[in-house]
């Protein structure tokens, strides 16, 4: 997927256009040009529509430091595209007093390539822009495109990305996209009539991310997913559909998840280098995306503040939710303290043992915990019995779902709130690095934090998906949760996907030392992704989590969830193979401070 900075917002309406869009960045022109706009006009859009998870960058052309220092700090903008002919010097000194991202402007010309050299290790990224007699830029003139790849190369060895800019427009932008350009900056192709054209932005958002596209009306991802519920919750999914349909173009909503998502819970959530990690397999340059870091120590939060949201915009005032690890339960429990709900949490009696941290924690924060006694005592179990609540109360009761599977519209409404990791970190590392990931890396029970961090990468071809289960004592033995290697197609909590079955179908136990692995089924889509060979997956065993925990604690400091453990133990087994100037990327999905009794017990059993 190509990066996208729509440029020129001249009004309130044009800002709202570009935060509805699947702009990276906006910008604001402070130079000399029709588009120009004031610091104080900035700041009061701003201040009405929060930008989330979008970059403000203002355009300068040769301007003082102090005008651009005054100007970005009473906008309250992120950046600054210096598009005039600053020379390394000012962008020396105005990197060294502030703490702004800077892009710099090279004019394309056969001395441009010669240009960035100069600039190397000072900016964040560059752009590529037409000079014409007209004008420094916003000129709508394009150059000649064959040259694209070349600074692309360039931006690359700099560690830094490279946007085109130019003369960009719906009817030419595939022609561009033909160069795998990092990213595209236009500002005369979305307008019209002096002003940004929504439908012109969507054409190019829409060729720049050309989208897979899942699930279908039917809530299908190929022949998973679906709906295999009773008529009695056919009412309210459907009812559930709808408000998820109107709150996913309701700008209000997305301002409001933002707010809680940043202020409350802390994102955007920092992409960590594993230097010592790094070191030790000498191999692909290691790093971590920090959903540790989120308030209550998990990735579990973003989707819980999203549902409960989404509960209160419908009137409901009870929350029930399943819990494995206890990390969804904790989340639940948190956001419904947060939001005033009352909340109930099903939780396997076997599970309760190995997380009683996390039950304590539940109560603590006002939530009932109700002990599942049936089956195997674990997350299975405790899904059955929250369905089960749920069809009895289901007018006033929401059921707040913690992994990516269950009927339509669950799989899809947890992926879009959990895709915060995949395109925060995709935008991090090109920030950081200037290249997209070699290979991604999540752990897999349900599925919610690998498809968070996974869907925003699915167009990207060259980056491999892998995606890890948990073998427990191995995929050979009876004891393991390695759906995909291992399972067959089957219904589970209202959806088709792949399960652990014996040959008459019947569900059986899975095991894994994690309790947020320990589940017989998948996320749907998941078994799409699996079918279409888009994402790998790879089976780890308990003794391999064990150890690449221990790995982490001791190189990085870092103590990881038993369950991140298992995509670190993928890591073990790959970054040695790989060249030093890749990288992998591994979604840290949770913090193991929960988990410190199971690890001792393992240790201890291992002296
Ligand atoms: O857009 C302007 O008016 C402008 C004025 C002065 C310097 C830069 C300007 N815009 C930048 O030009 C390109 C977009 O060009 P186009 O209109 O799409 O051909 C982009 O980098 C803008 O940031």
């Amino acid at each position: 997927m190509t990066l996208i900075k729509f440029c020129g917002t001249r009004s309130e309406e044009d800002y709202k256009a570009a935060l509805r869009s699947k702009a990276d960045f906006i910008g604001f022109i402070f130079a000399d040009s029709k588009r120009r706009v004031t610091a104080t006009q900035v700041k009061a859009w701003k201040t009405s529509n929060t930008p989330g998870s979008k970059k403000l960058i203002g355009v300068f052309v040769n301007e003082s430091p102090e005008v651009i220092k005054k100007t970005a700090q009473q906008a309250g903008i992120d950046g600054i595209q210096l598009h005039g002919s600053e020379t390394p010097e000012d962008v020396k000194n105005l990197k060294k007093e502030t703490s702004l991202t800077i892009f710099k402007t090279i004019h394309h010309s056969s001395k441009a390539l010669e240009q960035m050299k100069l600039f190397e290790g000072m900016v964040d990224g560059y752009i590529i822009d037409t000079k014409t007699p007209e004008g420094w830029g916003g000129t709508g003139t394009s150059f000649d495109w064959e040259a694209v790849p070349a600074y692309s190369k360039e931006a690359e060895e700099q560690n830094v990305f490279c946007l085109i800019a130019g003369g960009i427009t719906p009817d030419n932008i595939k022609d561009l996209l033909a160069f795998k350009p990092h990213g595209i900056d236009v500002s005369s192709g979305i307008e019209s009539d002096e002003r940004n054209d929504e439908r012109k932005m969507m054409i190019m958002s829409e060729a720049a991310k050309k989208s897979y596209q899942a699930p279908d009306a039917l809530g299908r991802y190929g022949s998973f997913g679906g709906k295999y519920v009773p008529e009695t919750l056919m009412y309210a999914l459907e009812e559930l559909e709808e408000a998820y349909k109107s709150i996913k173009e309701d700008e209000q909503f997305h301002n409001d998840l933002w707010k809680e998502l940043s202020e409350y819970s802390g994102r955007p959530t920092a992409v960590t280098y594993a230097e010592r990690l790094t070191e030790h397999f000498g191999g692909a340059r290691i790093y971590l995306k920090r959903e540790d870091l989120n308030h209550t120590g998990a990735h579990k939060i973003n989707n819980a503040l999203g549902q409960a949201l989404l509960a209160k915009k419908m009137g409901k005032n009870q929350i029930v939710a399943e819990t494995g690890a206890g990390q969804h339960g904790v989340a639940s429990a948190t956001v419904a303290a947060r939001f005033g709900l009352s909340c109930k949490v099903f939780m396997g009696a076997e599970d309760m043992k190995r997380q009683e941290l996390n039950v304590f924690r539940m109560r603590l924060l006002g939530a009932e915990v109700i002990e599942v006694t049936s089956g195997g005592r674990t997350l299975k179990d405790a899904t059955n019995e929250a369905i089960r609540h749920w069809v009895a109360n289901v007018e006033d009761t929401f059921y707040l779902i913690g992994s990516v599977v269950g009927p339509h519209p669950y799989p899809m409404i947890v992926r879009d709130f959990q895709s915060v990791i995949g395109s925060e970190s995709r935008r991090q590392l090109l920030e950081r690095t200037g290249k997209l990931p070699d290979e991604v890396v999540a752990c897999v029970g349900g599925g919610s934090n690998a498809i968070g961090m996974f869907h925003p990468f699915l167009e990207d071809e060259e980056v491999k998906l892998t995606g890890v289960e948990a073998a427990g004592k191995g995929v050979d033995t009876s004891l393991h949760a390695a759906t995909l290697s291992k399972g067959r197609k089957g219904v589970l909590h209202g959806s088709l996907s792949y399960l652990l079955q014996d040959e008459d179908g019947n569900i059986t136990e899975p095991y894994s030392i994690s309790a947020g692995l320990d589940y017989p089924g998948i996320g749907p889509e998941h078994a799409h992704l699996h079918e279409t060979k888009r994402v790998n997956y790879v089976p780890a065993t308990d003794s391999e989590a064990m150890a690449a925990l221990e790995t982490l604690c001791q190189l990085e400091g870092i103590l990881p969830a038993v369950e991140t453990a298992h995509a670190l133990a993928h890591v073990e087994k790959t970054a040695p193979k790989m060249n030093k100037d890749e990288i992998i990327l591994v979604c840290l999905s949770g913090r193991g401070d929960k988990d410190v009794h199971t690890i001792q017990n393992v240790l201890e059993e291992n002296e």
